[in-house]
């Protein structure tokens, strides 16, 4: 799967309602296998799109929310194998998205990886939160959410952000498809439902508290001091270009 929204992948409605039907359609043609990959030279998803959550129309941006929330169900909790070829920066949002994956392996460079929510004064979700847990131990964890800290390449390998660095995208794919032909030899029902296993603390805990989780975020979207803090960043990132 590879995300193509110019010019830096941010996620926003339409982008999350083609990679839930997309999903879906992996699962229902029983494909072995997923990679995660963008059609950028140098960004692989800046995360959710601020201007989704920028004086906001509340309608949307609920529909917004619970179209993450399935992504993250879809893929989190997939039955096929995924692994993320990771060939560019993967903040906040992004970085959701390749550690919802199995496997990682990003391209050498420039790139960091992680989630930033603190500095931009959000606290980021508990789902976002166990899905760093799963991934990293819970020290490293707590150390980067509250530092918000994003990792360089050899810095997310030595802690386990990711697996593996790869020259390019092509290379990062191939190990990605390495990674997915250790699975040849074992049964793929025990597989999956060992990977679920694991899994089913998070999911489970955003299944009981889905609706507790949108009333937080709605709550956060229309908090006047927010809308002054999103503004301001996202003046910053203008101001960058
Ligand atoms: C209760 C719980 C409540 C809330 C939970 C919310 C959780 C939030 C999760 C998130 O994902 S928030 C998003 C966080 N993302 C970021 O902070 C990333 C910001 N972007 C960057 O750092 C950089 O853009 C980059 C990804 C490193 C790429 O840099 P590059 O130099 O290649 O591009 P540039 O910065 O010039 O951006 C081009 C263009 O794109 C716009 N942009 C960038 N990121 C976003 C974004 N996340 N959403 C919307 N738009 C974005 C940027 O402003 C530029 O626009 P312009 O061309 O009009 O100037």
């Amino acid at each position: 799967m590879t995300l193509q929204r110019p010019p830096v992948n941010s996620l926003n409605l339409d982008l999350l309602k083609e990679m839930s039907k997309s999903l879906d359609e992996i699962a229902k043609n029983k494909s072995k296998a997923m990679i995660l990959t963008s059609a950028s030279p140098k960004v692989f998803s800046a995360g959710l799109d601020i201007m989704e959550m920028y004086k906001p129309d509340l309608k949307r941006v609920e529909e917004f929310w619970t179209t993450l929330q399935e992504v993250w169900f879809k893929l989190f909790g997939s039955n096929f194998i995924t692994a993320a070829a990771i060939n560019g920066h993967a903040p906040a949002g992004g970085c959701l998205l390749a550690m919802s994956c199995e496997y990682r392996v990003m391209t050498g460079g420039n790139f960091s990886i992680g989630l930033n929510e603190t500095a931009l004064g959000i606290v980021a979700p508990n789902w976002f939160m166990d899905t760093m847990t799963n991934t990293i131990p819970v020290r490293e964890a707590e150390y980067a959410l509250t530092t918000a800290r994003m990792f360089n390449v050899e810095e997310a390998l030595k802690v386990g952000l990711i697996d593996e660095v790869a020259t390019d995208k092509d290379d990062a794919i191939a190990k990605c498809k390495g990674f997915i032909g250790k699975f040849d030899r074992i049964p793929a029902l025990a597989r999956s439902i060992t990977k679920l296993k694991m899994r089913q603390a998070a999911i489970k805990r955003l299944q009981d508290g889905r609706r507790e989780d949108l009333n937080e975020f709605l709550q956060f979207v229309q908090n006047p001091k927010i809308q002054k803090s999103l503004e301001m960043y996202i003046q910053s990132l203008k101001k960058k270009a």
